[in-house]
């Protein structure tokens, strides 16, 4: 039995009561006298009604859950207005009930069930004893999820549908009485829910197998059938039912080779699709059954995510369980060091930040299950956040990341090792077995016997880590959302940016003998200043700023040098046409916002397009916020300094279809990773990181969701400069090389940094990036397929790296040049492609398909 604040007033600071204390005018009171108690109804069907619309305002959409296609919106009308019943059908509901009461702030006191047979209902509590009836409820109610009613003198609150029966089935099947008593609720509805297996949707969990039985069932507890309830299961797409289905098989320890070796797992599914949906049916199926006997499998669950998700989580509990059925305790709207005190919320959401300033409180609970979502940001055993999440004291975990593997695989190491500590051994045994060999098998330069060594250990790994880690591409979600096309778009830097390109260039590095005769050390203590200027040259050069104490230093010299060449240079330039990557923005923005206005006018709004920009740096993201003023375009923008309780809103406002914003600029490391941005139709992703996993992460916000539009991804890059040759280093993916150049742990060969440090201007008529894939196409957008033969081998789908467009995938896409644009149909690039603005683009296989 469960105390708790009435669930629908809680979860909102302003919700639309349905409760008696603040009931708007038109719905029926409370019944007080004997009269009115037998049927009479405290809200029925226009309590029902106003409850979803409730939840669907609150969600910000006027859509019914689902992916918002017109059949799981009629679904869902079915799961509220499922009210009818044959004569002879016995429905039982789930239901919470309490006192009559008055106060302000109700309080739930029990679970139960209502059994409703034609017009009457009978009350019982969760060990199955009668608690109330009524004979026969008032014809104007309507007996269905939501309604309200006394009985027994307890007001009763009906939850979702368990079962439905024809009578005479249910008499042929009524247990003996002494088995109702003693048996679970859940028990016996399961004979109930046998009925379910025709269902379509019918989604039931694997038994335990006899090792299982003997291990964790000694006393002969009753076997359950554990069911994913049809409210949820039916949402449930064919990746997420497996994805469910593992969830539960591992947390049960039902997986592996001897039961119970596995408490925690990895679901790796890649962006988008859908694991929040997974994990919240698995936690509610969790916490409404068990394997064995009565008492659920986990009764308390801490779900710890960026804060930037925090809201977001709550919102697609609400959005998928409805409001009433689980209660949460949202760290942000409440204090986590109020919680257990004041509540005792099943269900606790908080960001990592809140987790450490009260991991002493936190740590005094019980959790049975964690779920740590964007989990890579745990990668590093050293930060404190890894150190004190290893404090909670909890069973059961689950890690979500679309990219585990982000750096090196130690990464990988440190997840798993946190899911199951000590399974895959020590640090030293882990690096020593698997990620060297499988680190220098990925190396250009590995011999063949390496790679066969690195394929073996691969292939051991992904056999050993199969119990606990399950993940999935993302080109699943193709079956559920428009076509997505991908373009890499190089362009061309402006007069000015190629002229200050050059001279910081000749400043520092210029000289070959400086060069021989610089230090290692001074070279990169020196190089990440660099190349900061050097990537504000290419994103646009009125981010060059001078610092006070640039004097001083070389790279301080360098930044005065470059100013002074900036103040001599931009007074005869237009902002935009300052920098080339800008241009490009400003015309596809350009060309979509005249797009739009005439498609309003031809009163489609369903069709325009909006678009999202992402970039790694707030200056740069000023930059493109002045350019939007420029341009008169609406727009919205999240960075680190939106407070993360106003971010939901700011994304719940530019989500929603009739919204007026156009573009939408993010910060990657504010709101790169988790958000759902299906608003936009369009992903700009204006300057690129280091890390390829962090670029996969910015471009997956848009294809998700609720997308109706075709999407297209735009990643920017000024050609020949430093940009693409960080892209080629992601694209060429060599082993660990990568995670090298982190801020706190920049180091470059000398060699290395030449490469960086040279320019190359554009090769008339092919490009620097097309060039190293041995490609001998015409540039024109066809005839690829010779690149076959010339394919390293590798495997793509290898989900111990991080999917991005690899050397070898690249070789596939469509490559064209300037001179061949006007074959193709991107229309929002024309102008700049024919400007030459636009030198080469890269684009993905789907590009050409629409
Ligand atoms: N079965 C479904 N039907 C309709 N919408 C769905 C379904 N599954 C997921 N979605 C929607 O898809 C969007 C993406 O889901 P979610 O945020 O869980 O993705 P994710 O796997 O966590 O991705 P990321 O790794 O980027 O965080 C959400 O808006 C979610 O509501
Ligand atoms: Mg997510």
């Amino acid at each position: 039995m469960r105390r708790s604040s009435a669930p629908s007033a809680l979860r909102n600071k302003n919700p639309a009561p349905i409760l008696p204390s603040s009931r708007p005018k038109n719905v029926p009171k409370i019944p007080t006298s004997v009269d009115e108690l037998d049927g009479g109804s405290i809200g029925g069907c226009d309590t029902n009604k106003r409850s979803a619309s409730r939840i669907l305002s609150l969600l910000g959409a006027n859509e019914a859950p689902g992916n918002g296609n017109s059949s799981s919106a009629k679904v869902d009308q079915i799961d509220f207005k499922d009210t009818g019943a044959a004569a002879d059908e016995k429905r039982i509901f789930e239901a919470v009930y309490r006192k009559m009461q008055t106060k302000k702030h109700k309080t739930w006191e029990g679970d139960g069930t209502v059994e409703v047979s034609g017009r009457s209902v009978v009350l019982k509590d969760e060990n199955g004893k009668e608690m109330g009836r009524i004979s026969k409820v008032k014809d104007d109610v309507v007996l269905e999820e939501g309604t309200q009613l006394v009985i027994g003198g307890k007001e009763v609150e009906f939850l979702g549908l368990l079962s439905r029966v024809a009578s005479a089935v249910q008499e042929k099947r009524k247990p003996d009485a002494s088995f109702a008593q003693n048996q679970p609720a859940r028990k016996r509805f399961q004979l109930n829910r046998e009925d379910d297996k025709n269902e379509e949707w019918y989604l039931e969990m694997p038994k335990p197998n006899h090792s299982h039985q003997s291990a964790f069932n000694p006393h002969g507890l009753p076997i359950n059938t554990v069911t994913v309830d049809g409210f949820l299961a039916r949402h449930l797409r064919p990746h997420q039912r497996d994805g469910v289905t593992f969830m539960f098989q591992c947390l049960m320890g039902m997986t592996g080779d001897e039961p119970g070796k596995f408490h925690g797992l990895l679901l790796a599914d890649e962006m988008g699709l859908g694991k929040t949906i997974q994990c919240i049916a698995l936690i509610w199926t969790l916490m409404k059954q068990n394997v064995y006997g009565r008492d659920p499998a986990i009764r308390r669950v801490l779900i710890v995510t960026p804060s930037s998700l925090v809201k977001n989580w709550d919102r697609e509990i609400i959005h998928w369980l409805k409001i009433h059925r689980l209660r949460v305790f949202v760290v942000g709207d409440q204090k986590l060091k109020d919680y257990g005190t004041t509540r005792q919320d099943p269900v606790v959401i908080c960001s990592y930040e809140a987790l450490v300033r009260n991991i002493e409180r936190v740590s005094q609970l019980r959790w049975d299950l964690m779920i740590c979502d964007e989990a890579h940001k745990i990668k590093n055993p050293n930060t404190k956040t890894s150190q004190e999440l290893r404090r909670v004291p909890c069973k059961h975990k689950i890690l979500l990341t679309g990219s585990p593997c982000q750096n090196n695989m130690m990464e990988y190491f440190e997840l798993l090792d946190f899911a199951n500590p000590g399974v895959l051994g020590t640090r030293k045994e882990f690096s020593a077995q698997f990620a060297s060999p499988i680190e220098r098998s990925n190396l250009a330069d590995s011999s063949e016997d390496e790679k066969e060594l690195g394929k073996e250990r691969k292939e051991e790994l992904l056999k050993l880590t199969a119990p606990f880690v399950l993940g999935r591409p993302a080109e699943i979600n193709l079956k559920y959302l428009p076509p997505k096309q991908d373009l890499i778009v190089f362009c061309a830097p402006s007069p000015l940016q190629e002229e200050l390109y050059k001279s910081a260039l000749g400043f520092f590095w210029g000289d070959d003998d400086v060069w021989r005769e610089m230090d290692i050390a001074t070279v990169n203590r020196n190089a990440l200043g660099a190349i900061t200027s050097l990537r504000q040259v290419c994103s646009h050069p009125s981010l060059l700023k001078v610092r006070p104490d640039d004097a001083e230093n070389d790279l301080g010299r360098l930044r005065q040098f470059l100013q002074q060449e900036l103040r001599e240079g931009e007074a005869t330039c237009d902002f935009i046409e300052m920098s080339g990557k800008l241009t490009v923005v400003a015309g596809i923005l350009g060309f979509l916002h005249e797009a739009n206005r005439e498609k309003m006018l031809r009163n489609q709004r369903g069709q325009t397009d909006r678009v999202l920009i992402v970039s790694y740096f707030v200056e740069t993201l000023n930059v493109l916020q002045k350019m939007c003023e420029l341009q008169h375009f609406s727009f919205s923008r999240i960075d680190g300094q939106v407070p993360s309780r106003d971010r939901m809103k700011i994304v719940t406002d530019f989500n929603n279809p009739n919204s007026s914003t156009f573009v939408m600029l993010l910060s990657a490391k504010a709101g790169g990773t988790g958000l759902n941005l299906d608003g936009a139709s369009r992903v700009i992703l204006f300057d690129l990181d280091w890390n390829p996993a962090s670029d996969a992460q910015s471009l997956a916000r848009v294809w998700r969701g609720r997308q109706k539009r075709p999407v297209i991804t735009y990643r920017l890059l000024t050609s020949g400069s430093i940009e693409e040759k960080i892209f080629q280093r992601q694209i060429q993916k060599t082993g660990n090389d990568l995670s090298k150049n982190s801020k706190s742990g920049l180091k470059f060969t000398k060699q290395e940094l030449k490469d960086l440090f040279s320019y190359n201007p554009e090769m008339s008529g092919t490009n620097l990036t097309h060039s190293i894939l041995n490609c001998d196409c015409a540039c024109d957008g066809k005839n690829v397929a010779s690149n076959q033969k010339n394919l390293l081998a590798g495997d793509q789908e290898d989900k111990l790296e991080c999917r991005f467009p690899h050397i070898n995938e690249l070789a596939l896409w469509k490559h064209i040049t300037s001179d061949n644009f006007e074959q193709q149909l991107l229309d929002d690039l024309n102008v700049t492609f024919a400007s030459g603005v636009i030198s080469f683009i890269f684009g993905s296989e789907l590009l050409f398909q629409g």
